[in-house]
């Protein structure tokens, strides 16, 4: 089913270079004179997406996910580093200055996303034979009807929808929003994509309906040859998608990319002071319910004004008087990658003073 898109030999499919997405605001009604807000959404983020792969993108609320994922499939222009599609620069092949020989409108179908509401975007006039035969029109001109109806209802049972020539002349709002995922999952793949940006795709699903749908989309991924870039705030579910992938995560904090690495290790062996305090926090990933938030406080700081030094320190548990002046560049350790000055032994961390506890620890029945 699949089709080889030109690469240039050992390229990644797509790879991120420092980064940054900074949105610039209007001026507030009594902002006058002041500087606009610039929201620091992404800032130094680097990593490759490879064929076939998965990666998951884990953090809080606001700390750039979407952003992120917006970059890696083309949506968002970054503000600044650079973007490669097979070893190309994506928004020069998009600005027409690129001198590769590779069309926009390609890199658009080959760069799909699912959404976490999917009844919003299935067009809801249109019968799901409709909406399924649409992709294929543009990726498989050559079908007649016929072929084209054949590989929908064999897609659709695969899905699950049986039988599937009575879920193909189903609108979209006689459908459950699991069917409504799997709808949109056929739609994307039927683009025969390299990438699926899967944006909190599971979150609005019941939690029984939740491991099946990453099922799904795992299952699929060799069938169709797709990489699948998966956006949670659980860490659980980032765990469990990219555990069963054989893929990554990336942890996300205020921007910045805390660590990056295989999920057993980035799981199992976090390095992250970030990642310690999220595997706590997560009830499946943790022994301990009760106690202490290792954390030092409780609000998430603004990426309009993000803190000097180390984003983190703020919170951290482990931050000295160093992190609140440098910013910490990014260290491999094996094969994880870690925002943070404990991964080098002989640092000046170790020997600057511990954070005044300016605030008490929070404790987790607060
Ligand atoms: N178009 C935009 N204009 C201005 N600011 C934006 C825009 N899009 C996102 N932001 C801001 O950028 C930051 C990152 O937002 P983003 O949606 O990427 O985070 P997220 O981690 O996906 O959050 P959530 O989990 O809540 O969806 C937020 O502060 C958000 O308000």
């Amino acid at each position: 089913m699949r089709q080889t898109r030109p690469t240039t030999r050992e390229e990644p499919l797509i790879s991120l270079r420092d980064v940054e997405v900074h949105f610039e605001n209007e001026r507030g009604l009594f902002d006058f004179g002041s500087d606009p807000r610039v929201v620091r959404a992404v800032d130094g983020v680097s990593f490759d997406v490879e064929e076939n792969d998965v990666i998951s993108l884990v953090g809080e609320s606001g700390c750039g996910k979407t952003t992120l994922g917006k970059s890696v499939i083309g949506l968002q222009r970054p503000t600044g580093g650079t973007i490669n599609y097979r070893g190309h620069d994506m928004w020069e092949i998009r600005d027409g200055t690129s001198d590769a020989n590779i069309d926009w409108k390609d890199v658009r179908t080959s760069l799909q996303i699912i959404h976490q509401d999917p009844g919003s975007s299935l067009n809801p006039n249109r019968r799901l034979i409709a909406i399924l035969s649409e992709p294929l029109r543009q990726t498989h001109p050559e079908l007649s009807a016929g072929e084209k109806r054949e590989r929908i209802y064999s897609l659709l049972e695969r899905v699950g929808m049986n039988p599937a020539a009575d879920f193909a002349e189903r609108y979209p709002h006689q459908l459950s929003g699991g069917e409504q995922q799997r709808v949109a999952l056929c739609r994307a793949l039927l683009m025969n994509p390299d990438v699926i940006l899967a944006d909190e795709a599971i979150s609005a699903l019941d939690v029984s309906l939740r491991v099946e749908m990453m099922d799904l989309m795992l299952d699929l991924q060799e069938e169709f040859g797709t990489s699948y870039v998966f956006i949670s705030h659980d860490l659980s579910n980032a765990r469990y998608f990219s555990q069963h992938g054989g893929g990554k995560i990336g942890v996300m904090y205020l921007g910045e990319l805390a660590e990056f690495g295989p999920a057993e290790d980035v799981i199992n062996d976090p390095q992250h002071p970030y990642t310690k305090v999220l595997r706590w926090a997560t009830p499946n990933l943790s022994e301990r319910k009760t106690g202490r938030l290792p954390m030092r406080k409780i609000d998430i700081p603004d990426p309009v004004n993000p803190p000097a030094g180390c984003r983190f320190h703020t919170r951290c548990p482990e931050a000295r008087a160093v992190c609140k002046q440098q910013h910490p560049a990014a260290t491999t350790v094996g094969d994880q990658s870690v925002t943070c000055f404990r991964m080098h032994d002989d640092h000046e961390y170790w020997n600057s003073p511990e954070l005044e506890a300016d605030e008490a620890a929070i404790t987790a029945d607060d």
